[in-house]
Protein backbone atom coordinates (compact mmCIF):
# COMPACT_ATOMS: atom_id res chain seq x y z
CA UNK A 1 0.00 0.00 0.00
CA UNK A 2 1.46 3.35 -0.90
CA UNK A 3 2.13 5.79 2.21
CA UNK A 4 -0.13 8.24 3.05
CA UNK A 5 0.69 12.21 2.14
CA UNK A 6 0.91 13.96 5.58
CA UNK A 7 -0.90 17.00 6.27
CA UNK A 8 0.32 20.37 6.48
CA UNK A 9 -0.05 20.42 10.54
CA UNK A 10 1.87 16.74 10.81
CA UNK A 11 4.68 17.81 8.72
CA UNK A 12 5.09 21.07 11.28
CA UNK A 13 5.16 18.98 13.79
CA UNK A 14 7.59 16.71 12.62
CA UNK A 15 9.72 19.74 11.23
CA UNK A 16 9.62 20.97 15.01
CA UNK A 17 12.04 18.29 15.72
CA UNK A 18 13.83 18.46 12.97
CA UNK A 19 16.44 21.14 13.24
CA UNK A 20 17.57 22.98 9.88
CA UNK A 21 15.01 21.03 7.88
CA UNK A 22 12.34 22.93 5.90
CA UNK A 23 9.18 22.42 4.16
CA UNK A 24 9.91 23.39 0.18
CA UNK A 25 7.21 23.40 -1.91
CA UNK A 26 6.37 18.94 -1.49
CA UNK A 27 10.28 18.29 -0.38
CA UNK A 28 11.44 18.00 2.82
CA UNK A 29 14.95 20.17 2.70
CA UNK A 30 18.55 20.67 4.41
CA UNK A 31 21.84 21.60 3.55
CA UNK A 32 24.66 20.48 5.63
CA UNK A 33 28.45 22.27 6.03
CA UNK A 34 31.59 21.04 7.13
CA UNK A 35 34.93 21.82 7.18
CA UNK A 36 36.12 19.81 4.30
CA UNK A 37 34.70 18.23 1.03
CA UNK A 38 35.88 15.13 1.72
CA UNK A 39 33.90 15.02 5.42
CA UNK A 40 30.90 16.53 2.98
CA UNK A 41 32.07 12.90 0.56
CA UNK A 42 31.67 10.68 3.86
CA UNK A 43 28.35 11.62 4.74
CA UNK A 44 26.88 10.87 1.07
CA UNK A 45 28.35 7.45 1.46
CA UNK A 46 26.59 6.77 5.33
CA UNK A 47 23.05 8.53 3.90
CA UNK A 48 23.40 6.09 0.79
CA UNK A 49 23.47 2.87 3.67
CA UNK A 50 20.82 4.45 5.67
CA UNK A 51 18.69 4.95 2.43
CA UNK A 52 19.14 1.25 1.06
CA UNK A 53 18.41 -0.08 4.24
CA UNK A 54 15.42 1.79 4.97
CA UNK A 55 14.83 1.33 0.67
CA UNK A 56 13.58 5.40 0.69
CA UNK A 57 15.88 7.21 -1.42
CA UNK A 58 16.73 11.20 -1.16
CA UNK A 59 17.54 13.84 -3.56
CA UNK A 60 21.65 14.34 -2.46
CA UNK A 61 23.56 17.30 -4.06
CA UNK A 62 27.36 17.41 -3.42
CA UNK A 63 28.88 20.68 -3.06
CA UNK A 64 31.67 22.37 -1.91
CA UNK A 65 32.24 21.15 1.61
CA UNK A 66 28.03 20.99 1.29
CA UNK A 67 25.89 18.32 1.24
CA UNK A 68 22.00 19.03 -0.03
CA UNK A 69 19.96 16.29 0.98
CA UNK A 70 15.71 16.67 -0.86
CA UNK A 71 13.16 13.75 -0.35
CA UNK A 72 10.02 13.11 -0.98
CA UNK A 73 7.97 9.75 -1.67
CA UNK A 74 7.14 9.32 -5.47
CA UNK A 75 4.89 6.48 -4.84
CA UNK A 76 2.44 9.19 -2.68
CA UNK A 77 2.75 11.27 -5.84
CA UNK A 78 5.32 13.35 -4.70
CA UNK A 79 3.99 13.79 -1.12
CA UNK A 80 5.35 13.69 1.95
CA UNK A 81 5.11 10.88 3.85
CA UNK A 82 6.32 9.55 7.35
CA UNK A 83 9.50 7.71 5.06
CA UNK A 84 10.81 10.97 4.35
CA UNK A 85 10.31 12.66 8.15
CA UNK A 86 11.92 9.11 9.04
CA UNK A 87 14.60 9.52 6.62
CA UNK A 88 15.36 12.92 7.77
CA UNK A 89 15.62 11.80 11.10
CA UNK A 90 18.01 8.66 10.39
CA UNK A 91 19.86 11.33 8.70
CA UNK A 92 20.03 13.82 11.71
CA UNK A 93 21.36 11.41 13.88
CA UNK A 94 24.32 10.48 12.05
CA UNK A 95 25.06 14.18 11.01
CA UNK A 96 27.29 14.78 14.34
CA UNK A 97 29.21 11.73 13.89
CA UNK A 98 30.25 13.25 10.56
CA UNK A 99 30.92 17.05 11.92
CA UNK A 100 28.21 18.77 9.80
CA UNK A 101 27.88 22.10 11.23
CA UNK A 102 24.65 23.92 12.05
C1 LIG B 1 10.60 -0.58 -5.03
C2 LIG B 1 11.08 0.43 -4.01
O1 LIG B 1 10.60 0.06 -2.75
C3 LIG B 1 10.58 1.81 -4.32
O2 LIG B 1 10.87 2.15 -5.65
C4 LIG B 1 11.09 2.85 -3.34
C5 LIG B 1 12.55 3.17 -3.50
N1 LIG B 1 12.91 4.45 -2.93
C6 LIG B 1 12.00 5.43 -2.87
N2 LIG B 1 12.37 6.67 -2.51
C7 LIG B 1 11.51 7.66 -2.47
N3 LIG B 1 11.94 8.89 -2.11
N4 LIG B 1 10.22 7.48 -2.78
C8 LIG B 1 9.73 6.29 -3.13
O3 LIG B 1 8.52 6.14 -3.40
C9 LIG B 1 10.64 5.19 -3.17
N5 LIG B 1 10.26 3.99 -3.49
Amino acid sequence: MAPRPLSREEIDAALAELSGWELDGDRLRRTYSFARHLQAAAMVVHVARIQDELDHHADLLLGYNTLAVSVNTHSAGGKVTGLDVELARRIEAVAPAHDARP
